[in-house]
């Protein structure tokens, strides 16, 4: 561990009305993978972006192999051999992957014409080494997320990056994908890389990293080596003291049946059957592309059913869109916040407010302005969502955060029928709890809630009944009593008897 590659010492960064660095010392070493973690708005990316030449830094010196060094544009990062993969994949989808791996740096021939013929070659060498078999004339829009991801990396190989950062780089990935992408980080590995991993899933920090960073409100904590520490440890670095019970079940007497689903059916969902009832946490697992997302879109409207009938309280609802559904009191919030739950040009109060105006108006027909701002208030300080003011805007929060003002979103409409998709995917640990807590808490108020997840502790942690899917049919309904992740994991993969 003492080959060290890379030192950022002291390293402070302001924006308006925030300090996202205050000071910070990071570390990396030759062949090692540093776990940079802290809760959402803690400074991770802050730091990254610093790193790879995307901000300026206020203060503090970046030595590389020894030499100081300072970044002003990605390019100049890039040419001392840093690659960031951004969580927000950075290819362009009309290029095909070789013209993308070698974007600006054409291999060209005489009198400067590009060699096509070496760059397509060249890109699936690079392919290769990775384990991909890629035709590199493929235009990256019919490419996954994974291999996109893999191309992010063969152009990190291409440009022979010796520091590659992942911010959050298993969000989107299955459970398979996720082992490729790690057999990928320990070649990298083994061939001497350094590889900074941003992560909140603190299992994959145990299972793929070497040594890990934490940071807190913009502040370095420590630094220490992954088999030193245990998870409860990094947590309370994390978050500052310690987290009680992870999971807050509460155990409330579930009424009737609110929701019913019949034989609901179309491209992707085959004869899907079942029903929620009053203050029930019903949570639906199952692998990605399993079809839980096209169901709550079916369910909520924006994608058509062939055939199949929906009742609401007993009565059949006819749901044909978004708005149809929220007057039928049933909200959905998107794993997709970027893309379909917020509009990032707009203020933090207006995101959580857009689609609840009704609730402040007063008896003249106006907005209450004071009500609106002292609610939004409410949910900023409940679901501790870091932002300077409420006039932020949402660009301008960390992802995490803004993951965060969608739930508030969804929450503020005070729905009868909750439907979560993904709701903690890149959110930290202790926002987690939050997030459980305020889902207990209209849990208990009777709000009926359907939470699908690829989190099976989580699925097993806070919800009375769990359905799994499996190519868009429900292939098991199990109790929490008698749930387990094995069995989870054998309905999702299709195996629908159990012995
Ligand atoms: N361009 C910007 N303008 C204003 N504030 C910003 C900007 N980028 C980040 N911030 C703020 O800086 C702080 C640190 O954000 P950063 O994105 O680095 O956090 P993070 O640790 O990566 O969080 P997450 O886990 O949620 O992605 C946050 O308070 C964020 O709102």
């Amino acid at each position: 561990m003492d080959d060290i590659i890379l030192e950022m010492n002291g390293i402070t960064k302001k924006f308006p009305g925030v300090k996202a660095l205050d000071n910070v010392n990071f570390h990396l070493y030759k062949g090692n993978v540093m776990a940079l973690i802290g809760e959402n708005g803690a400074g991770k990316s802050t730091l990254m972006k610093i790193l790879s030449g995307v901000y300026p830094k206020d203060k503090g010196k970046i030595i590389l192999h020894e030499k100081e060094v300072n970044f002003d544009t990605p390019k100049e990062a890039q040419d001392a051999g840093i690659a960031i993969i951004h969580q927000e994949l950075n290819l362009v989808p009309y290029l095909s992957i070789g013209e993308n791996i070698f974007l600006g740096r054409e291999p060209s021939k005489k009198f400067g014409k590009v060699d096509w013929n070496k760059l397509y070659i060249e890109s699936e060498e690079y392919l290769n080494k990775l384990g991909m078999k890629l035709n590199s004339r493929k235009l990256v829009k019919d490419l996954s997320i994974a291999e996109q991801q893999m191309v992010e990396i063969a152009k990190a190989l291409s440009i022979d990056a010796k520091i590659i950062i992942m911010d959050e780089p298993t969000d989107s990935l299955t459970d398979k994908e996720t082992e490729n992408l790690f057999r990928v980080i320990n070649e990298l590995r083994e061939s001497g890389k350094s590889i900074v991993y941003i992560s909140h899933r603190l299992q994959e920090v145990f299972q793929i990293c070497d040594s890990i960073t934490v940071l807190r409100d913009g502040q370095f904590i420590g630094e220490e080596l992954v088999e030193d520490i245990t998870e409860d440890e990094i947590i309370e670095m994390m978050v500052g003291r310690k987290l009680d019970e992870q999971f807050p079940r509460i155990d409330s007497k579930l009424g009737d049946t609110v929701l019913e689903v019949k034989n609901l059916s179309n491209e992707y969902i085959s004869n899907i059957s079942f029903n929620l009832l009053k203050g029930e946490i019903l949570g639906i697992s199952g692998l990605m592309g399993s079809g839980r997302t096209e169901l709550a879109k079916t369910i909520y409207g924006t994608i058509e059913s062939s055939s199949g009938d929906i009742y609401i309280y007993g009565k059949k609802a006819d749901i044909k869109s978004e708005k149809d559904a929220i007057e039928q009191g049933i909200t959905y919030v998107s794993e997709d916040r970027k893309g379909e739950g917020l509009v990032l040009n707009l203020p933090v109060l207006e995101n959580m407010t857009i689609s609840s105006l009704k609730c402040f108006v007063n008896n003249f027909g106006h907005i209450n302005k004071e009500l609106e701002k002292k609610i939004a208030e409410e949910y900023i300080n409940k679901l501790s969502i870091k932002t300077p003011s409420i006039n932020q805007l949402i660009k301008n929060l960390s992802g995490g955060n803004q993951q965060k003002v969608s739930i508030a979103k969804s929450l503020m409409s005070e729905p009868k029928i909750l439907i979560l998709d993904e709701p903690t995917r890149g959110v930290d640990v202790g926002a987690k709890k939050e997030i459980y807590d305020l889902i207990n808490e209209f849990k208990s108020h009777g709000m009926s809630i359907i939470m699908i997840s690829s989190d099976i502790p989580e699925i097993l942690g806070i919800s009375d009944r769990v359905l799994v899917m499996h190519e868009g049919e429900i292939s098991g309904e199990i109790s929490i009593e008698e749930a387990s992740q094995e069995k989870i994991m054998k309905y999702a993969v299709g195996i629908k008897e159990m012995e």
